[in-house]
């Protein structure tokens, strides 16, 4: 008779954390071992602290339109203050509390804890070395290798965690800064500039691109960047960083053309790189590609049997619900249950700026290409009558569909909270449901959901000019 299958995950990110349940749920013998803390990057410094920031940040949002809601606030917006001790106390105590809850999750399932480092000594013989001094050594049937990423750092911009610093290290700071410069204009840069602007920062966004948000819908980016030129928030477009330099009080950013920057502070959000050295990769033959991820196909499998990889590390997705996907669909499949392989044209994603941008399935970039023919439509949130009681004025919902079935394959939604509305155009590229069949569902009125089925409802009659190519 068989044995129970031992499985030894590397790291605690929402990657390993799911897994190990899903792991120990189909009657495998789980360890996981983790440097940080259970939760990983995701729950202690990343994910979760940026969006409990930003709860704060958006409670001022709401407040600087009070008064074209007709309230009246003595003083103005500047009679509020930010107690920057208390924000920070609170997004480090929820971090930890929502690590200790995974933590005892994990071990009410029976999951194996261990805190340390790990890495392989072969294909399937772990080593790991703890925190308490041990060395241990696990031969197990399954690996699973899921940690994560850490921030880039570019060589002349050495990070002093005072005044140039990565995202991890935000929250340590006594004040918010005065004047930040944000270099990077991807999901991380533009939430944390959209961020500590509300809070009260001066801020500069240095974009290298055209547009920030390179790689989103560009009518979405162009809503961001008005509404972020609108509030005040410098953005520095099509200009690179080349370092930062400390001058007393002051960070000084060098721009690549030469022109210099001053801040009190720069926060670095250049990408990250895979935590994929000191892992023995090299010694149990996984491959690895140039950027150091590890690659891995849709079940999650590297190229050496009974080795899986989930998470930042494969660079597949990053995203945390993506990250948890793969674990779970790595033990489905090491564990001989039924398995679905990963969709990425199924995968929802928000970047919590204000407003939110919600994307899932078909983009418009690959709508232009002309590979796949769709139909689209643009419907402006400006004419939403709950959008309009809220003083909301830009955004937009944009649905792509198969112009000859009406199946819903994309959707972009630009809107407070766009993070909740998206699901419901998420379900609908799952389910292959179509414009009309979505658009026959009832929504509330008035809500902003309603837009998403009128832009449904515009699309029952796919005329030429709907079409993208
Ligand atoms: C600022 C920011 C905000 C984000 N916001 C969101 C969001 O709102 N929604 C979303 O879906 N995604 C978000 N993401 C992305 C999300 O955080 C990642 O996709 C997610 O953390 C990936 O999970 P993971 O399990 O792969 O890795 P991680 O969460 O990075 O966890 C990996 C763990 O492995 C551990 N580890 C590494 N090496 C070893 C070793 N040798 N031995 C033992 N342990 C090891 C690390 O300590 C770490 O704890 C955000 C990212 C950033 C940077
Ligand atoms: N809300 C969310 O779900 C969320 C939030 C943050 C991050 N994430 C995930 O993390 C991933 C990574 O996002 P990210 O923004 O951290 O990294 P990124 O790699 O997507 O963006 C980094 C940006 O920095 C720019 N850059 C690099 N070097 C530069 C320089 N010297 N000067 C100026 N700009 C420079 C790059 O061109 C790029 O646009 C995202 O794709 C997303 O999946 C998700």
């Amino acid at each position: 008779m068989k044995g129970v299958t031992k499985v030894v995950i590397i790291g605690g990110g929402p990657g390993g954390y799911e897994a190990a349940l899903v792991g120990q749920q189909l009657g495998g013998d789980v360890t996981l071992i983790e440097r940080d803390g259970m939760g990983g990057a995701a729950v202690l410094t990343d994910c979760v602290p940026s969006k409990t920031l930003i709860a704060t940040a958006e409670v001022l949002v709401r407040i600087e339109t009070a008064k074209q809601l007709g309230l009246r606030v003595e003083g103005g917006i500047d009679a509020i203050s930010v107690d920057d001790a208390a924000v920070n106390k609170r997004i480090v105590d929820l971090a930890l509390a929502q690590s200790n809850d995974i933590a005892e999750r994990l071990k009410s399932d029976g999951v194996k804890i261990l805190k340390g480092r790990a890495r392989l000594e072969g294909p399937r013989r772990v080593i790991a070395q703890l925190d308490n001094g041990d060395e241990r050594f696990f031969d197990a049937d399954i690996v699973l290798l899921a940690t994560g990423t850490t921030p880039r750092e570019l060589p002349d911009a050495p990070n002093d965690g005072e005044r140039i610093l990565n995202w991890k290290q935000l929250y340590a700071l006594d004040q918010h800064p005065e004047k930040l410069i944000v270099v990077g204009s991807g999901v991380t840069g533009v939430e944390f500039a959209s961020a500590y602007h509300a809070l009260g920062c001066d801020v500069a966004l240095v974009s290298s691109r055209k547009q920030v948000l390179p790689g989103q819908d560009s009518d979405a980016a162009a809503v961001l960047e008005r509404a972020f030129t609108s509030r005040g928030i410098d953005i520095v477009g099509e200009s690179r960083a080349a370092g930062a330099r400390r001058e007393g009080d002051s960070v000084i950013v060098t721009l690549t053309d030469g022109r210099e920057i001053k801040g009190t502070h720069a926060l670095f959000a250049v990408g990250a790189i895979p935590n994929t050295q000191d892992l023995g990769l090299e010694s149990a033959g996984v491959n690895v590609t140039e950027s150091g991820h590890i690659p891995v196909d849709r079940v999650s499998r590297t190229n050496v049997p009974g080795v899986y990889a989930a998470g930042d590390v494969t660079g597949v997705f990053p995203l945390a619900s993506v990250a948890a996907m793969q674990g779970r669909i790595a033990m489905y499949h090491a564990l001989g249950d039924a398995v679905t392989p990963l969709d990425i044209k199924q995968v929802s994603s928000n970047v919590f700026t204000s407003p939110e941008v919600a994307t899932v399935g078909m983009t418009q970039e690959e709508a232009d290409t002309g590979a796949i023919k769709v139909a689209t439509v643009m419907v402006p949130m400006a004419s939403n009558a709950r959008s309009k009681m809220q003083n909301f004025r830009d955004g937009f919902v944009k649905l792509f569909c198969l112009p000859t079935t009406g199946i819903i394959v994309g959707g972009v939604i630009v809107a407070p909270r766009a993070s909740e509305l998206i699901h419901a155009v998420t379900l609908a590229v799952s389910q292959r449901i179509t414009v009309d069949q979505f658009s026959q569902a009832f929504t509330v009125y008035p809500s902003m959901s309603g837009s998403v089925a009128e832009a449904a409802r515009r699309l029952h009659r796919r005329d030429e000019e709907l079409l993208t190519s």
